[in-house]
């Protein structure tokens, strides 16, 4: 067979699956119709989950799995707008990592809305301008995010859904390596990267921006002058192309398996997907032995518990109440128990969400 010939039998599939596609599109437009009757929530991560669970397993190739995965998540996007105008708001402004996780999670068919800081993204939320939020939570290599940890404490949100991001930096000039005199990047960026500038860049400027995208505007922002020819910032590749930056070197992070979770922020919980995570905030009362009595329900119940950490309550001083994420789902029995057995032992504890784990 010529290509010519090839191209032809391609695009007669291409018809078939435009049909189908649209076919598909049909039956969640009904799905649409009766979320809308019962007021329930259009995105349905255990659903997603399923979806990608079925198609992966009956796949035969040659196609990879991660290739189906990415063709339905921009299916299932573009299904979401069709059920419902989704507004998503994020840590901006775009090109931030943030905008990354949300785009890889909802794709490209959704509103992305930016927001000023993590507490931006959280009211967002809570006061229904957007549908979903999107926020760090976790790094591997600087742990939990403070910032967003102790908004759970002031707003009332849920997480719905995580997000996990491999990250990488690269560091972004319009000068040779030799002629860099200012480093721009954000302070987390700036200290993923420390080694790294320490061995190939010692002794050049560090300056901390609220966002490797700020930083990229400011280093595009002063090309003319003689100075600012010779900035740099580092950030992820994307930025390279927006604001007109040459790549000079790749994956500059010190550790290789810099990863970042993010969370879905939304009003509901997520129904079970048969492998799940669960995040609580326990309000401890201030007695010798309270953390121990929290953990003990995890050992009884074999619950493997992914982290926790320890932050003020805001209400009284040195009042700490313990932010936990676990592995289960509110629904599963061994939580349920564990969850009663804890609630004994606290002043409160608040489900924060329970959503399918993230990979
Ligand atoms: O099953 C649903 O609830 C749908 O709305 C359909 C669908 C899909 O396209 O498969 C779309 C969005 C949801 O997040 C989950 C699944």
């Amino acid at each position: 067979m010529s290509i010519d010939d090839l191209r032809n039998e391609i695009d007669i599939i291409d018809e078939k699956i435009v049909d189908l596609l649209n076919e598909r599109a049909k039956f969640v437009l009904k799905i649409g119709e009766i979320k809308q009757q019962n007021r329930s929530q259009v995105y349905v991560p255990n659903r997603e989950q399923e979806v990608y669970l079925r198609i992966t397993s009956k796949n035969k190739g040659p196609l990879s799995n991660e290739c189906l995965k990415a063709i339905y998540r921009e299916l299932m996007a573009g299904s979401l707008v069709l059920e419902k105008a989704i507004r998503v708001s994020y840590l901006g402004p775009e090109g931030t990592f943030s905008y990354f996780a949300a785009k890889q999670k909802f794709g490209s068919s959704v509103e992305y809305i930016p927001a000023r800081g993590i507490e931006c993204v959280f009211s967002d939320v809570a006061g229904n301008r957007c549908d979903y939020g999107i926020v760090p939570v976790e790094n591997t290599i600087e742990g939990g995010i403070r910032e967003t940890l102790n908004m759970f404490v002031k707003h009332d949100v849920k997480v719905c859904s995580e997000i996990i991001l491999p990250i990488h930096h690269y560091l972004m000039a319009n000068c040779k390596k030799e002629e860099i005199r200012k480093v721009f990047s954000k302070p987390q960026i700036l200290t993923q990267c420390k080694n790294w500038l320490a061995v190939n860049i010692p002794c050049i400027e560090l300056i901390e921006v609220s966002s490797s995208a700020e930083a990229a505007r400011i280093v595009a922002g002063a090309q003319k002058s003689e100075e600012g020819r010779c900035f740099a910032v580092i950030g992820n590749s994307e930025i390279s192309h927006k604001y007109g930056l040459k790549i000079l070197f790749e994956n500059i992070e010190d550790d290789p398996s810099n990863t970042t979770r993010f969370f879905v922020l939304g009003k509901e919980y997520s129904g079970p997907s048969g492998k799940d995570k669960t995040a609580i905030m326990c309000y401890v009362k201030n007695r010798s032995g309270a953390l121990v009595e929290i953990l003990g329900p995890f050992k009884s119940y074999s619950i493997n518990l992914t982290n926790i950490e320890s932050l003020p309550t805001r209400k009284k001083a040195w009042e700490y109440c313990f932010y936990l994420d676990f592995d289960g789902h509110v629904s599963d029995q061994n939580v349920q128990k564990a969850l009663e057995e804890i609630s004994k032992k606290c002043f409160d504890v608040k489900i924060l969400g329970s959503f399918p784990k993230g990979d």
